[in-house]
Parts: C-alpha cells; structure tokens; sequence
C-alpha cells in the first residue's frame, strides 16, 4: 500500500516540523490541533522555516510553494481519518493521546497506519486502545525536526511487518535515517539524554554551577551543540518533566528521580522557550538566566 495522505495531529513544534518535511518529501498533509491558534501560527512558521531555506538555495521556491500548497490545516479529526498514515504529536500526556486515538478511530479507513511521535510512551499500551495494534508504531522524530537527521522507529508488541517497512520507506522518503528502538521507557535517545538533562538540573539545584557555567561547561568541555539547561527549554520543561516520570515509573529505578527544581519549573509555568521563559528567560533581545 502507498502511503500518498498524512495526517498530523498536534501543531505544536513538532508537529509543525513534521508537517514541513512530509509536504517538502511530496506527502498531501492534513495538520490537524484543537486551538486555530495553533494552526496559524504552525503555518507561519513552516513558510518562514521554508522561506529560510528557499533564500539558502536549499529548496526551490517552486518546491515551497507546491509544499504549502499541500498543508491542510484542520480543526476536525475526521479529516485525519482519511489519510494513509497518522502522526499524532499532540502534548506528552497519555490520556491525551488516548482520547486522539479512541476519538479517531471511527474515521479511520481501515488501511491506515496509526503512530506516535511520542518521547517516551509505551506504544504497545496506546495501541492496544485501539483496533488496530497491528498497524501501529512509534514514529519518533528529533527536535528541530527539518534539520535532524534521524528519526526512531518502534515496533509494539504486535506491530506487523508491513506497518515496520511502510514507515521505513517514509523515513527513507524525507531523506532522513531510521534507528530501530524496542519499547522501552523513553526508547533509545531519550533513555540516554533526558537523564543527563535531569543530571544538569540537579547540578543547577545542588549549586555545583550557575545555568550560565552548567551550559557553558558543555558546549566547551563535550561539545554538545546546545548546554543542557538551554536544550532543555527547547523542548520544553514539560516534555522533559513527562518523560523523567515515564522513566521513573516504568523503570521503577530511583535514579530516574526528577529533580524538584525541574517540577519547580513547570509547575510556574516556565517551560522554555515555548512560553518564553524556563531556565532562561526569552522576553528581551537576548536570553537572560533565570537562576
Ligand atoms: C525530546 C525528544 O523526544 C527528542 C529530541 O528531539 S531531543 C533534542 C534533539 N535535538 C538536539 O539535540 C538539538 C541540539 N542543537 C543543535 O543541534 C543545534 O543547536 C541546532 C541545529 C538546533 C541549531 O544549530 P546552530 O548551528 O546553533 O544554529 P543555526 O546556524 O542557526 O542553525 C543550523 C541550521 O539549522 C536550521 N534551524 C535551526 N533551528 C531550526 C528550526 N527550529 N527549524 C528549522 N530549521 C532550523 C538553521 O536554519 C540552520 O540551517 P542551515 O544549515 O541551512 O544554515
Ligand atoms: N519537544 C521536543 O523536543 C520533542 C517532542 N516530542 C514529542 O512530540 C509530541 C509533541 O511535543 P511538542 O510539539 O514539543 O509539544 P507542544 O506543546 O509544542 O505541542 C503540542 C500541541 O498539541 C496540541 N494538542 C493538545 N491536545 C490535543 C488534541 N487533543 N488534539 C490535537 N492537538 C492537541 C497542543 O495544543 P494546546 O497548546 O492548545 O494544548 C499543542 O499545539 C509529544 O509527544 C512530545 O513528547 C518528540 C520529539 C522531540
């Protein structure tokens, strides 16, 4: 079966990444979020990301336009019911994604393959919600989306072969690299980096080093790209927060503890980047520490 319609579901900054390479590959795009707000300001940002790479001579300007031109925003989920394949990207809350898939379900055609672009969450308990476990996976892409090179596969338990290679070949469309993970807590590159993550959180909330010091210690002395505390607002302190408790509680390991001062900071509201403020504060010219 050919996969031609994808259905997004959740315009946040995932979701809007996902939507970009999937029209960019050739895809049909139904993006689909519960706040118009979102839509809109998902689409803004593709044309700016697009534009950016237009005026790089990354893509074509025809390329661009043929790609937005095949992004339908959607407030409906019945829209999403009829494509090929599903992504569903919406916030890290299981609950959340299990009413998307139980609510969905009767839209879907029966062909669809169903996936979650979830950081952490088993994907054998969100497909056994649903009536169709065989045909479902998780489809893990990295943040930012149009510029990371890999994405993560998962099969559940009873994912069928056919599900594991349509989604391979996706991958293989976009231009990316698929890394197979078995469903664990967190998978592979979230089983490894969000405990570091959480480790620098500590470093800050034990007072080894300021967010400054912490952030600059590893993009000099390891070369990370980004510091820790400074990754972490750009996926945000609640996404961060979620997997830790995934791990935690799925591995019943007490070294996955989530550092209080990360709590702290979702439970201000100061998630990063998204709202503007989270270890450091994103409001003036320049980012500003928080601590
Ligand atoms: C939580 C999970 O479940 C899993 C995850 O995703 S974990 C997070 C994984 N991601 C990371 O670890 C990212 C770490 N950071 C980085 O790799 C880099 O800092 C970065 C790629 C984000 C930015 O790189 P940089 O060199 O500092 O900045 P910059 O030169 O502005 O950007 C590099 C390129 O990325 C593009 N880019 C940066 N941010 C972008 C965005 N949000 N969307 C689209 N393109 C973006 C830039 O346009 C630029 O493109 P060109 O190469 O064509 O010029
Ligand atoms: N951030 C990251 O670096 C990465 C995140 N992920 C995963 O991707 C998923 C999305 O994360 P991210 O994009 O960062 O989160 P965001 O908070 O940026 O976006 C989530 C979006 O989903 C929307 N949403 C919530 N409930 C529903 C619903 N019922 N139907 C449709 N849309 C809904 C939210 O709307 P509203 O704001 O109105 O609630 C919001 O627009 C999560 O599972 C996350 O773990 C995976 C890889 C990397």
């Amino acid at each position: 079966m050919e996969i031609q319609k994808v259905g997004v579901i959740g315009a946040g900054q995932m979701g809007n990444g996902i939507a970009h390479v999937m029209a960019l590959a050739g895809y049909d795009v139904v993006l689909n979020d519960v706040s118009q707000q979102a839509l809109d300001s998902a689409l803004s940002l593709i044309h700016k990301n697009m534009e950016r790479q237009a005026g790089k001579g990354k893509i074509a300007e025809a390329d661009m336009k043929a790609a937005l031109a095949r992004i339908q925003p959607s407030l409906k989920l019945a829209d999403v019911g009829a494509t090929d394949l599903v992504i569903e990207a919406a916030t890290e809350r299981e609950t959340v994604k299990q009413a998307i898939f139980e609510d969905l379900q009767p839209h879907l055609k029966p062909h669809t393959i169903l996936t979650s672009n979830t950081s952490s969450i088993s994907i054998t308990r969100l497909a056994s919600r649903t009536d169709r476990p065989e045909r479902f996976m998780g489809f893990h892409f990295m943040n930012p989306v149009p510029v990371m090179q890999l994405v993560e596969l998962i099969r559940g338990i009873a994912t069928d072969e056919p599900t594991f290679s349509a989604c391979q070949e996706v991958v293989a469309r976009l231009g990316k690299t698929s890394a197979s993970a078995e469903d664990f807590p967190a998978f592979i590159v979230n089983r490894i980096l969000m405990p570091m993550i959480n480790e620098a959180v500590y470093t800050l909330y034990e007072g080894v080093g300021s967010v400054k010091s912490i952030d600059e210690s590893m993009k000099l002395g390891a070369n990370h790209p980004m510091g820790p505390l400074e990754l972490a607002d750009f996926i945000g302190l609640d996404t961060c927060l979620a997997i830790m408790n995934v791990l935690h509680d799925g591995l019943a390991d007490t070294k996955y503890r989530p550092c209080p001062l990360l709590t702290k900071y979702v439970e201000a509201g100061w998630l990063g980047r998204k709202t503007q403020r989270g270890f450091y504060d994103y409001r003036g010219e320049t980012p500003v520490p928080t601590r």
